[in-house]
């Protein structure tokens, strides 16, 4: 009997910067010609996620697993306009990544034909639009045909043609083999390649859904409270409803902390805030989705 073994997993991963924890003990597993979505709010944590599994930053704690030379490609959230023609960036892209001179020149021109790029192939990309510069980023992550590519909010500035394409590119790679792991906030991409989605908030993953079927999560609720020790936030993480705590360091009020809970707890949790002596800043209902 054949086992699959997954190209990349990460076991009980956290991230922190200075005192702040911005990924808390994710863990999750990666299968060869899969598409996985990534979503969450602003901030939730998914670029972080996305900068560990292409091998960019390092956890704090838990461990990344990769099989041994897995190609991947890269496309992150943000890509400057550089003071080179597209041809010039694709071409030393290729030739890092060990490309031959021929396939390197035909990956180029099929790309960028692809992105409807190919009448800018000699232009400085300094005055490119944000649109443009995410085709080149999305060409850049391309060119190497990865085993493993990482989108980091892929669709970002594309027209609609443009979107089209770029699904349609992405489910031909993944019948290929390719596995792909986006992040997204727009359904229409989730609903369109996804086969699992991770949900993502403050640095949790508190959902893991297979297809998109599910996808709707159930409410929650953020509670901003400040003035509670160590031992009283504790105490609050074993409560029912508890689902994820995070600290805040705020220049005005001082250190805080953000719960997150179940709707049903919300009165629980205030109750118990107030009665250890803290105060609450404030209660904001989070959406339907995490998208
Ligand atoms: N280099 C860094 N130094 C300090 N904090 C950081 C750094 N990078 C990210 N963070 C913090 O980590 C948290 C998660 O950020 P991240 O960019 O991963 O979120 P995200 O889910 O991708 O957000 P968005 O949807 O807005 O792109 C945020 O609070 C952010 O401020």
């Amino acid at each position: 009997m054949s086992v699959r073994v997954p190209l990349i997993e990460l076991k009980q991963a956290s991230k922190l910067y200075g005192g702040q924890r911005v990924l808390d003990e994710v863990s999750m597993s990666i299968e060869q010609g899969t598409a996985t979505a990534l979503i969450g709010r602003n901030g939730s944590g998914k670029s972080t996620l996305l900068s560990i599994l292409a091998g960019l930053i390092h956890t704090s704690s838990g461990r990344l697993i990769r099989q041994p030379n897995v190609i991947i490609g890269y496309a992150p959230e943000m890509f400057p306009g550089l003071k080179v023609t597209p041809e010039q960036y694709l071409r030393s892209m290729g030739r890092i990544s060990g490309l031959a001179a021929g396939e390197l020149e035909h990956r180029i021109q099929e790309l960028l034909a692809g992105f409807y790029l190919e009448q800018f192939r000699h232009e400085i990309m300094m005055n490119f639009s944000k649109g443009m510069l995410q085709k080149i980023n999305l060409i850049q992550a391309l060119l190497v045909s990865p085993a493993l590519l990482l989108l980091d909010e892929p669709l970002s500035g594309l027209d609609l043609p443009a979107i089209d394409q770029l699904i349609a590119l992405l489910r031909e790679l993944q019948k290929e083999g390719t596995a792909i792991i986006f992040s997204a906030h727009e359904p229409q991409m989730v609903e369109a390649l996804a086969d699992q989605v991770l949900v993502l908030q403050a640095g949790k993953m508190i959902r893991n859904i297979k297809g998109t079927e599910n996808l709707w999560v159930k409410p929650t609720t953020y509670i901003y409270c400040t003035g509670l020790s160590s031992s009283e936030q504790m105490e609050l993480t074993d409560r029912p409803g508890f689902i994820s705590l995070n600290i805040i360091m705020d220049a005005d009020r001082g250190e805080g902390v953000g719960l997150t809970v179940q709707p049903e707890a919300t009165d629980d949790f205030l109750r118990q805030v107030l009665g250890a002596g803290g105060s609450i800043v404030s209660v904001e209902p989070q959406g339907e989705s995490g998208i």
